[in-house]
């Protein structure tokens, strides 16, 4: 859960300097409060100069006046840091929605789960009001806390281990209590779930276990679920109620203890009375209240959260890529046998009665018209199409069911999904290095892609990226694949003459059959085949070239 914030509120650093800028001026009233009493006492109301004390009273509502309005210009930004973690958290479901759906499509199923689409968007919008909730409380309450502390220090340095103490104790404390209350919160929730499944068992045979009369040793495994529900909860009361008492200890002991040594400390001169009431006034009106907000609503939001974004998380993570290995000899011919294929019954054939054989480690240019099929035929040789009738092999197996990491198909549309670059390039291949990374880049002409971006943990923006470079991500992701025919379908039309040959280059000294649907007629010299598709049928022929 924290990568995902952590990552967004690395992003926004710009945005949350301001925001501290900002809150330095927030933090103004609470650091000078017990500072400006003690002296408003001192020097004004004390000694019998109500004028001077009223000025400093005077001066602490201006500090507040002045807060009001920082605390106003750091909304709109809260907001936007607020907004854009939503917007990624959205890309977050969108993308994982679309892996999902590139997934069941080469399963050859056609179910989306649009209701998780749903789901996932109710618990986005969750987890914004819970970020913005908790940066409008975390915020205000850690000023507060390093103000009163600084204002503490400040005001009776000799005092600093009545506060410093008990506060430390605290702090360190609180993380491991969190924890702890997580755990006991989840074996709650399990426990719960046991009590509802086997309560379930019970009532579907019910009729049956009374007909036997075993009402009692049918009962027994849910009052042992129930009765472990209970101590679960009992734990959690326990677990909740220390960690009350510890974190008001952290405000209350400082407090008693200058109540307590009160006497003394205005008796021996280690505080005159404005410093012992100012002392005080950090105590009651600033360190007590945020430490009452840290157990409360911080703690109570923060779990709320984790527990969302976890859920987002796992939900939308990206499938992992089929780590399964081929089944497939090294070197097997992709093979069509009688192909025909149209969309729709009452079509026309788009490819019709169509035998190809590409020998494995082949580099085939398809080339024809506008329209006249090539794309469908790259669908068809790559298995996402499937033919009305005839085949296509590979290694003499149906190209359908072949592990799907054998065949990439590149579109035209190269997708570039939300994540690092390395994320991205290492989409087909988990386990690929950077030096493996580094020699991908720089066979398909991208590495100044990967200069400009920053390097591989750079979080790519696909809408900030041209064309050309979404294509040559595509391209590098499945070079790197161990994917054994490759099929260019004009995936490298945005990028320039040069650049597409030196890509096209790369994939052909690359083990494996490749094939290229051609856009331009260089892509159909540097082949070794050429096969041309027209309206009245299809022919193979040799390039001159060669
Ligand atoms: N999803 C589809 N539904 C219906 N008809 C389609 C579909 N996709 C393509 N076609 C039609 O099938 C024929 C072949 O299209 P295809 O995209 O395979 O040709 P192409 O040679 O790749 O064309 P281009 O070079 O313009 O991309 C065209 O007439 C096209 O309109």
């Amino acid at each position: 859960m924290s990568s995902l914030l952590l990552r967004h509120l690395r992003s926004q650093r710009p945005v949350l300097l301001r925001v501290a800028a900002l809150s330095t001026v927030e933090a103004a009233p609470a650091l000078a409060s017990g500072l400006v009493i003690a002296a408003a006492l001192d020097q004004g109301f004390l000694v019998g100069s109500p004028m001077v004390g009223t000025a400093w009273l005077a001066l602490l509502a201006a500090l507040h006046v002045v807060r009001g309005l920082a605390e106003r210009a750091v909304f709109p930004l809260l907001s936007e840091v607020v907004e854009s973690f939503r917007d990624s958290l959205v890309s977050r479901v969108v993308g994982g929605t679309i892996h999902r759906a590139a997934d069941s499509r080469s399963s050859h199923s056609s179910t989306v789960d649009s209701a998780a689409v749903g789901r996932l968007t109710g618990q986005v919008e969750q987890a914004r009001g819970l970020t913005g909730a908790l940066l409008r409380t975390v915020r205000p309450m850690v000023l507060t806390l390093v103000a009163a502390v600084a204002g503490f220090v400040a005001l009776a340095p000799s005092l600093v281990l009545i506060m410093g103490v008990p506060l430390l104790v605290v702090l360190v404390a609180f993380p491991f209590t969190v924890r702890a209350l997580a755990r006991r919160r989840r074996e709650v929730v399990l426990a719960d779930e046991e009590v509802a499944a086997r309560s379930g068992q019970v009532l579907l045979g019910l009729r049956d276990i009374t007909a036997l009369g075993v009402q009692d040793r049918a009962a027994e495994p849910v009052i042992d679920a129930a009765e472990r529900h209970a101590a679960a909860s009992a734990a959690q009361g326990r677990v909740e109620a220390v960690r009350a008492l510890l974190t008001m200890a952290g405000g209350y002991v400082p407090l008693l203890l200058l109540i307590g040594f009160g006497p003394w400390l205005l008796g021996s001169r280690v505080l005159s009375p404005g410093e012992f009431v100012g002392a005080a006034t950090y105590v009651t009106a600033h360190l007590l209240p945020a430490l009452r907000m840290l157990t409360g609503t911080v703690s109570g939001l923060w779990t709320q959260l984790a527990v969302t974004l976890t859920r987002i998380a796992e939900t939308t993570a990206a499938p992992p890529p089929t780590v399964r290995d081929s089944a497939l000899p090294e070197g097997c011919d992709v093979i069509a046998e009688g192909l025909t294929f149209s969309y729709g019954a009452a079509a026309e054939p788009v490819v019709r009665e169509l035998d190809l054989a590409i020998a494995a480690g082949d580099h085939l240019a398809i080339v024809g018209a506008s329209g006249s099929g090539k794309s469908t035929l790259a669908a068809l040789l790559a298995g996402v199409e499937e033919p009305d009738t005839g085949r296509v092999l590979l290694g003499g197996v149906p190209i359908t069911s072949v592990d799907r990491g054998e065949v990439a198909l590149i579109p035209q549309q190269a997708f570039v999904f939300v994540g690092t670059l390395g994320e991205n390039l290492r989409y087909l291949a988990r386990e690929a290095t950077d030096a493996e990374l580094d020699h991908a880049a720089d066979a398909l002409g991208m590495r100044p892609i990967v200069d400009r971006l920053g390097g591989y943990s750079a979080v790519v923006d696909a809408a900030a990226l041209s064309g050309g470079e979404r294509q040559l991500i595509a391209l590098a992701r499945v070079y790197l694949s161990r994917a054994t025919v490759v099929i260019l379908d004009e995936a490298t039309s945005e990028l320039d003459p040069a650049a597409e040959d030196r890509v096209e280059r790369a994939f052909a000294a690359r083990r494996g059959t490749l094939i290229v649907v051609a856009h331009r007629l260089a892509s159909a010299d540097r082949a070794r085949r050429v096969f041309t598709l027209c309206a009245l049928g299809a022919q193979e022929t040799v390039p001159r070239s060669r």
